[in-house]
């Protein structure tokens, strides 16, 4: 297995690209298994769940080339097996999304309960209750979800008791297909759900109100092709900006948008770090000690539990005591054991971890638990004195593209060490 070799104390400068983002360009390619023309999608990123994805709809039939290069993707074909098998479900959860289009599109999808995985239980009754509240007769046998709509779905009105992203994204997609009318209230407003609903818009979907928490979609006949680009990944950007806030640095993230993570920046310029729009992107700075903060996780746009993590490393060397209550995810502290063991100062409170901050953190071997875990131990690297050692670095690969290169070039000291190949 990689792992990360960190020489912590660099201030970071210059320039760092923004990606695609992860949680909206998996979407994107399960969407594309609704239309009946190719789906072009750009600004795809460069990481492991891109690539698990591709796997899966080749399972399914479908076809994934890459066109003028790394980072365009066609997707399209036709779909020979309606079956998501566990082997991928649980190395990537966003494969659950393919259970709504394959219904809505083949009347059937055998899709393996995801179960849980290290930052919680994560169940998807409201996935499928929505889908259920559609038409979709569905039964759970042997660890799959096997789902049923033989004469097609028929629109509807669901209520979600949460705004849910994943089942926001599983009912907007089969609804674009369904007779009549679909209204889904107390939809997830994330930015990644209105990237999705405009690229189905661009299929040919009707789809409205999809940054307003009540989503209308008048179902259509067939999808067609379209060319769309995957939005900037607004979680790759912020944990950027707390990797700049920390060393004191000064570095623009190329293609960063405040509109799409107020609450971050909020937070970032309370703890004492400069953010301001520029053409080009996000524009960080930042002089002297952080000051601590109290933040909570809640769905968009509240403070994101994907960055629940980085800011805790942050805050573990800010001046004063932080808390940071985690609401959307019940295991999501694993990081804090590492962070200690680097000289961090954190207890955990059930929901809640007090941090108080720390001069100096110290370099140590650290373990990568899970994908934003993996990125607050990297910036507890670069700050700490001496050397960090972080392995299991598969999970950063879910989700970070090229961290070493995009680090390096703003002047940290960090570099990747291959694991041997097997003998074989
Ligand atoms: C609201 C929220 O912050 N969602 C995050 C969640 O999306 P993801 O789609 O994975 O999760 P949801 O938004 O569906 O779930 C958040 C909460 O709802 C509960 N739940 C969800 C579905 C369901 O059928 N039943 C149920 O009880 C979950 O247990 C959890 O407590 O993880 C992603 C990866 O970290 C993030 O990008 C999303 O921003
Ligand atoms: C946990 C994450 O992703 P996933 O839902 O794919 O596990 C994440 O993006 O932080």
């Amino acid at each position: 297995m990689d792992y990360f070799l960190i020489e912590g104390g660099r201030r970071l400068e210059g320039r760092i690209p923004v990606g695609g983002a992860k949680n909206s360009g998996l979407k994107l390619m399960v969407a594309s298994l609704l239309s009946e023309g190719p789906l072009i999608l750009s600004n795809v990123p460069d990481i492991a769940d891109i690539r698990t994805m591709r796997t899966l709809l080749g399972q399914l039939g479908y076809e994934v080339a890459e066109v003028d290069g790394p980072g365009t993707l066609s997707l399209g074909g036709a779909i020979h097996s309606v079956e998501a098998p566990y082997d991928i479900v649980s190395r990537m959860r966003a494969s659950i999304l393919v259970l709504g289009p394959l219904l809505a599109r083949m009347g059937e999808a055998r899709v393996s309960l995801p179960g849980g995985c290290a930052i919680g239980t994560r169940p998807v009754d409201l996935h499928l209750k929505g889908l259920e509240a559609l038409g979709a007769e569905i039964q759970l046998e042997a660890g799959y979800i096997h789902a049923r709509a033989p004469q097609g779905l028929q629109g509807g009105r669901v209520v979600l008791p949460f705004p849910s992203v994943g089942a926001t994204e599983n009912i907007m997609m089969a609804a674009t297909l369904a007779r009549g009318t679909t209204e889904l209230v107390n939809a997830a407003r994330e930015p990644e759900i209105l990237d999705l609903a405009k690229c189905l818009n661009a299929m040919g979907a009707r789809i409205t109100g999809a940054h307003s928490g009540t989503i209308t979609i008048e179902g259509v006949e067939r999808l067609h092709g379209a060319h769309y680009a995957v939005m900037p990944d607004r979680i790759e950007c912020g944990t950027y900006a707390c990797a700049v806030g920390m060393t004191g640095g000064d570095v623009l993230l190329e293609g960063g948008r405040m509109a799409d993570q107020e609450a971050v920046v909020h937070a970032l310029q309370q703890a004492g770090v400069e953010v301001t729009q520029e053409a080009e992107g996000l524009r960080v700075r930042s002089q002297g000690r952080l000051r601590g903060l109290d933040l909570t996780t809640e769905p968009y746009p509240g403070f994101p539990t994907d960055m629940q993590a980085q800011f805790m490393a942050m805050l573990s060397v800010a001046e004063g005591a932080s808390m940071i209550t985690e609401t959307i995810f019940e295991n999501r502290f694993m990081h804090v054991p590492e962070l200690n063991r680097m000289g961090a100062n954190i207890t955990i409170q059930g929901r809640a971890a007090v941090i108080r901050g720390v001069e100096h953190l110290s370099g140590a071997r650290v373990m990568a638990t899970d994908l934003r875990a993996s990125f607050s131990l990297i910036l507890a690297g670069l700050v700490a004195e001496g050397e960090t050692e972080l392995s299991r670095v598969y999970h950063l690969d879910r989700g970070y593209e090229h961290v070493e290169k995009k680090l390096s070039a703003c002047g940290a000291k960090i570099k990747r060490v291959k694991a041997p190949a097997k003998a074989g």
